[in-house]
């Protein structure tokens, strides 16, 4: 490609962003949007006039000082140029105020079309794509930016007619007292500085997209610095220092290709836009002085040309009402769009019309053949996995750390599809299913599952959003959760904010707000999931609280479809079936009986588990506090480096 098609490429990329963003008009208002109109007229109407009726009274003070003139003579002019000044405050405040109502509308409806993309997937894989992420990074840091957003741009845009009409209004005035050539030559230079101010402007912006993935990560090191998730590591670890250092690395790095770039977009085209400008300025500023030297042009007509060259020189510079605004309003806008196609182009035909989830209440689940690796990763996770679920009965899924357990449930619940072979539910395959039916037949209890800054009722009852209102069922999910008493002491009961950012709000501990997750899961199964996940549901509950979990465990999940995911044998050897997995395959299976008597991998895990229970249980004896409790947590030591 050669630099021109690239410029005009460039060009037409930057046209078709002003299109975008003026045809956001109907989100703006189209009311809203014609008063910015015709305040931007008025703004570039009314300096014409006040700069006409400012000549006039100059070429009326000396017959009127003469007296040989009434001084009527002055005053209409000198009246109707204080009105135009009037009318351009006027017009100037008036159209801040309704340029920030179209820039609201405008941006809110940006931020509806930017959630709307982002969850208008079923499967999660396009959210962890890089290139997806950096346009949504873009989108959602310049949506914040209040005066850099999509709205701004289409207000700024707007706010163009004013100077824009200015331009017109004294090159016509121009062009009637000297003529059309020095008119076209001031045009000429005004829009030459135009294009030397807008060219730097753009292209800087481009340069800053381009480092998109470096401002992310300069982005996510200020949240870490500034946020409170990561203040308790950042201090014990004593990793304050490191941070800084980073972000400085990052924040020069992401510089470093600007400042590379800065004589190229700055000086050198200032230097020649400027040189060009003075001469054609000059030339025009020659012609006006010889005309007056010749009479050919009265006093007026000698105090409004100059007041025009002089204004004509002034439009060509920056304009701080529209340029910035347009120029990363524009890039917020072209990251919005380009963040909805990348996540179109994941869109699943399957959701359009597909078959209904099989209306048993407990279904057997097939993997036949299946593969999966991570988009970008080289090596698959599951590989050639072969699994029966058994209908109503609970399996447990064991195995080392990242034998590939969570992604055989993130495949279950159509978050990814797999890359060969399927996942059947009662005989049908998951991928001819309605994503969004299927996956509301799944309850899961995810490893690093949600606490939702909102009330009690609404982090469990989002296990069912559409019963949120079953407060009897809330109670009874928390009931069974082993919960109820600890929610029903809250301030506010169940209506009670989980997050201590709101006033009146409180925060849970690690195991409560796991037994919230866990609630949550019960009462998706109240409203008509018929699969129940679990994985690692208790690695925070403290061992009673486990206990207690597993002694009504049978009753919990009786007649559904269950899958537990556990490091933890003791708990896992309740399951009806133990599925151990290496790499991706099913090394084992059978019941705990079963594998204890084959004296496989399974038999070992667990002796090596019951062998550290009972040497814990006698360092305990021999002179751990009794009162302490911990033989029964080391009871449940985990399968950790075990495989
Ligand atoms: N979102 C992801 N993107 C890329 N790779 C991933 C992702 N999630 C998991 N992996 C990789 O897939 C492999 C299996 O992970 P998975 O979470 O399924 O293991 P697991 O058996 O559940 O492990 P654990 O017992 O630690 O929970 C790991 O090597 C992990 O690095």
């Amino acid at each position: 490609m050669t630099a021109s098609t690239t410029r005009v490429g460039q060009l037409r990329a930057a046209a078709a962003a002003r299109l975008r963003i003026a045809r956001l008009w109907p989100a703006a208002g189209a009311g809203w949007s014609a008063v910015a109109l015709l305040l931007g007229v008025g703004r570039g109407v009314l300096p014409v006039g006040f700069a006409i009726a400012v000549s006039v009274t100059v070429g009326r003070i000396a017959p009127v000082l003469r007296g040989t003139a009434d001084q009527s003579r002055v005053w209409w002019p000198l009246a109707a140029a204080g009105a135009a000044l009037i009318g351009l405050q006027l017009a100037e405040a008036a159209q801040k105020a309704v340029g920030e109502q179209l820039s609201r509308r405008v941006d809110g409806h940006m931020y509806r079309r930017l959630i709307a993309a982002s969850l208008s997937t079923r499967e999660i894989t396009p959210l962890e794509d890089p290139a997806v992420l950096d346009e949504l990074g873009e989108a959602g840091h310049e949506l914040r930016f209040a005066f850099r957003t999509p709205g701004a741009a289409y207000a700024g845009l707007i706010a163009l007619v004013g100077p824009y009409t200015q331009v017109v209004g004294f090159t016509v005035v121009v062009a009637v007292v000297l003529g059309p050539a020095a008119a076209v030559a001031m045009l000429a230079v005004v829009l030459l500085f135009r294009h030397g101010q807008r060219g730097g402007l753009r292209r800087y912006a481009r340069v800053i997209r381009d480092v998109a993935a470096l401002r992310r990560e300069s982005r996510y090191l200020r949240g870490l610095a500034m946020g409170p998730a990561a203040a308790k590591e950042l201090r014990v670890f004593g990793l304050t220092g490191w941070l800084t250092d980073r972000y400085r690395q990052v924040y020069l790095r992401t510089l470093a290709p600007v400042w590379a770039e800065r004589r190229r977009i700055y000086l050198r085209p200032y230097l020649a836009y400027t040189v060009v400008g003075l001469v054609g300025v000059g030339a025009v500023l020659a012609l006006t002085g010889r005309r007056a030297a010749d009479a050919a042009i009265d006093l007026a007509a000698l105090a409004l040309v100059l007041q025009a060259v002089m204004a004509l020189i002034r439009l060509g510079e920056f304009y701080p009402d529209s340029d910035t605004q347009t120029q990363y309003g524009m890039n917020a806008e072209t990251a919005v769009t380009a963040f909805e196609q990348a996540m179109s182009r994941y869109a699943e035909p399957a959701d359009t019309g597909s078959t209904a989830p099989p209306g048993s209440t407990a279904p057997a689940i097939d993997f036949t053949g299946v593969r999966f690796g991570y988009p970008g990763a080289t090596r698959p996770v599951l590989d050639g996995l072969d699994l029966h679920i058994a209908a109503g009965r609970c399996t447990a899924l064991v195995g080392v750390n990242g034998a590939g357990k969570t992604t055989l449930v993130k495949l279950l619940a159509r978050l990814y599809s797999p890359d060969a072979g399927a996942v059947r539910v009662d005989g049908v395959d998951v991928a001819d299913l309605s994503a969004r039916d299927w996956q509301r037949r799944i309850a899961v209890v995810f490893q690093d599952f949600v606490r939702y800054e909102l009330s009690v009722a609404a982090n469990i009852g989002f296990g069912a959003v559409e019963h949120l209102d079953d407060r009897a069922g809330i109670r009874r999910a928390a009931q069974a959760a082993g919960l109820l008493d600890t929610l029903e002491a809250l301030p506010d009961g169940l209506d009670t904010v989980l997050s201590r950012a709101y006033a009146g709000g409180v925060d849970l501990s690690g195991g409560q707000w796991q037994r919230i997750a866990i609630a949550r899961a019960l009462f998706a199964l109240y409203h008509g999931s018929t699969v129940l996940v679990l994985d690692e549901p208790t690695a925070a509950l403290d061992v009673r609280a486990e206990a207690e979990f597993f002694a009504r465990f049978a009753e919990l999940t009786r007649g559904r479809t269950t899958i537990l995911i556990s490091h933890r044998l003791s708990s896992v050897r309740l399951a009806d079936r133990i599925v151990l997995l290496d790499r991706g395959r099913v090394v084992e299976q059978g019941s705990h009986d079963e594998l204890m008597a084959t004296g496989g991998r399974y038999a070992t895990m667990f002796t090596l588990q019951a062998q550290r229970f009972t040497d814990d249980e006698a360092d305990a004896d021999a002179g751990a506090d009794p009162d302490s409790g911990t033989g029964g947590a080391a009871a449940d030591a985990r399968t950790q480096g075990t495989g």
